[in-house]
Parts: C-alpha cells; structure tokens; sequence
C-alpha cells in the first residue's frame, strides 16, 4: 500500500523547548492510525505541523508524494489535509448548514454540488435534523459532530481528529465512533489524537505513542496497550509496583 503521509525527521521548537523531536512515520493510503501521549506530549503540535498552521523547525513533510513541508494550510486543505480542532469553535450566528457552505467553499473550489453533498454531511453526521438551527445552540455532542462535519466538508483524503470524542458520554462517544468507523470504510485515511483508549481503537489499525515530543512505541493497538512502557507513561501504572 503506497504512502499517503510521510514525516520525515520533523523536529519543532518553541525556544528552548523542543515539542517535537524527530518525528518519523508514514501512513498508509487508507489507514486509521490512533496517536496517544500524556498531556503535554506534543500531539496537537504534530497535526499543527501536519495541517501547515505552524512551520517545523526541521525535516520534511510528503503528501501523495509531494513535499509539502513549507505549503500554507489553506493550500494543504485543498490538497485533502482536514482536521477537527479541540475546542470547536464554529460559526455560532450562522446555521450549521450554513457552517458547512463555508467549509466547502473554502477547502473544495472545484465542488460543482456543494450543497448536495453538505446535506449529505449533513445526514453522515446525524445533524441533518439540526441543519436550519443557529450552530451557537448546539449541545456538545452535536458541536463535535460540527466540527467533523466541516472538516468533512473540503472532501478530505486525510482526516485529523484532535480529542474529538473528548467530553461526551459514554452512550454519545459510542454513536461518534460509529460515525467515524462509516468514515474510514469508505477510505478516508484517519489520524485521530485521543485520550478515551477504547474509542480510538474501535477504529484505528495501529497506534503511535508520544511521550516528551518523540515516538516512543508504535505497533498495532493491543500489542501497544499492554506494552509495561506504555502502561508506565501513559496509565500511571509503575512496572515495578506491577510486578510486584
Ligand atoms: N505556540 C506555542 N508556543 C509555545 N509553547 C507551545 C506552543 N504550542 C504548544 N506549546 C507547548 O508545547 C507542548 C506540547 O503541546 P501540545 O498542545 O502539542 O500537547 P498535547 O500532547 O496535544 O497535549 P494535550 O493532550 O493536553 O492536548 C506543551 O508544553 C505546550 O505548552
């Protein structure tokens, strides 16, 4: 399977503080893949770098084979590059449908039926119900499920959920999910950053772990969950004391 994403050697510094430290994988025409980390790692600063929105200090970013290290943002989102941020932060005067027109507009020029596939967004997402209503008065769930819908909007390649199931319950983090899967079946390649563990591997294939700015264990998800390292950094969890 050919590369749709590849970093190479991508290193990131704020000042004296290095966030991102030699950050080398590809990703798979296709595939789902999970990050993880403890807060802090460096794991949004890695889709900032990804998505164009922050430079990287060193080292180089592939996209379907070309080099799109020092593209803007906005050229990355045509090329396919969409993310969902942390905190959604839509439109909130404007409907949700509305929200969507101008999410297309601006990832996906060419679209000569923007309105007929925002509404099938619409209906992917489960907002179709929600679609004339004021995007200010959505509860969580449903702003989350904006903020997927947008980034659905500029027909993405590769889709960057930062957290989204971040916040929900477990009944609303288990339809998103549902979502997400319907997403990745129809190929879209996925890179989803999160802290609910059995949300992101109900979904992804393999899973990188960041711990300080570096890759630390990457592999598919059981083999990395049960890794005594990763229970150490990323659970809490003390090889010694387990052993004991
Ligand atoms: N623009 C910036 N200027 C300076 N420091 C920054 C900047 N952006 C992020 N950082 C720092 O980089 C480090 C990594 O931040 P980042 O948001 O990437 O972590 P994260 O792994 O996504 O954390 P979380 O799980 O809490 O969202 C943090 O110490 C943060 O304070």
């Amino acid at each position: 399977m050919s590369a749709l994403l590849e970093l190479e050697g991508v290193d990131k510094s704020f000042g004296a503080l290095k966030v991102s430290d030699d950050i080398t994988f590809s990703l798979p025409k296709g595939q789902a893949l999970g990050i993880i980390g403890p807060n802090g790692a460096g794991k949004s600063t890695l889709f900032n770098l990804i998505g164009g929105t922050l430079p990287v200090s060193s080292g180089a970013i592939r996209f379907d084979g070309a080099d799109i290290t020092r593209m803007p943002a906005s050229s990355r989102c045509r090329m396919g590059i969409s993310r969902s941020f942390q905190i959604p932060h839509p439109f909130v005067g404007m409907s949700v449908y509305e929200n969507l027109l101008v999410a297309s507009a601006f990832g996906n020029a060419d679209h000569h039926d923007a309105e007929a596939a925002c509404r099938d967004i619409l209906d992917v997402t489960g907002l179709l119900a929600r679609a004339n209503r004021p995007a200010g008065s959505l509860t969580l769930l449903e702003r989350k499920r904006l903020e997927l819908a947008r980034a659905l909007a500029s027909n993405p390649r590769l889709l960057l959920l930062d957290e989204i199931a971040g916040g929900l319950t477990e009944g609303e983090c288990h339809d998103l999910v549902g979502t997400i899967q319907g997403i990745r079946d129809q190929g879209v390649s996925i890179i989803w950053i999160e802290h609910i563990v059995h949300a992101l591997t109900a979904v992804v294939e393999r899973l990188i772990v960041i711990d300080f700015g570096k890759i630390v264990a990457e592999g598919a998800p059981d083999a990395v969950m049960s890794d005594p390292f990763v229970q150490e950094i990323y659970m809490g969890i003390s090889v010694d004391d387990d052993a004991a």
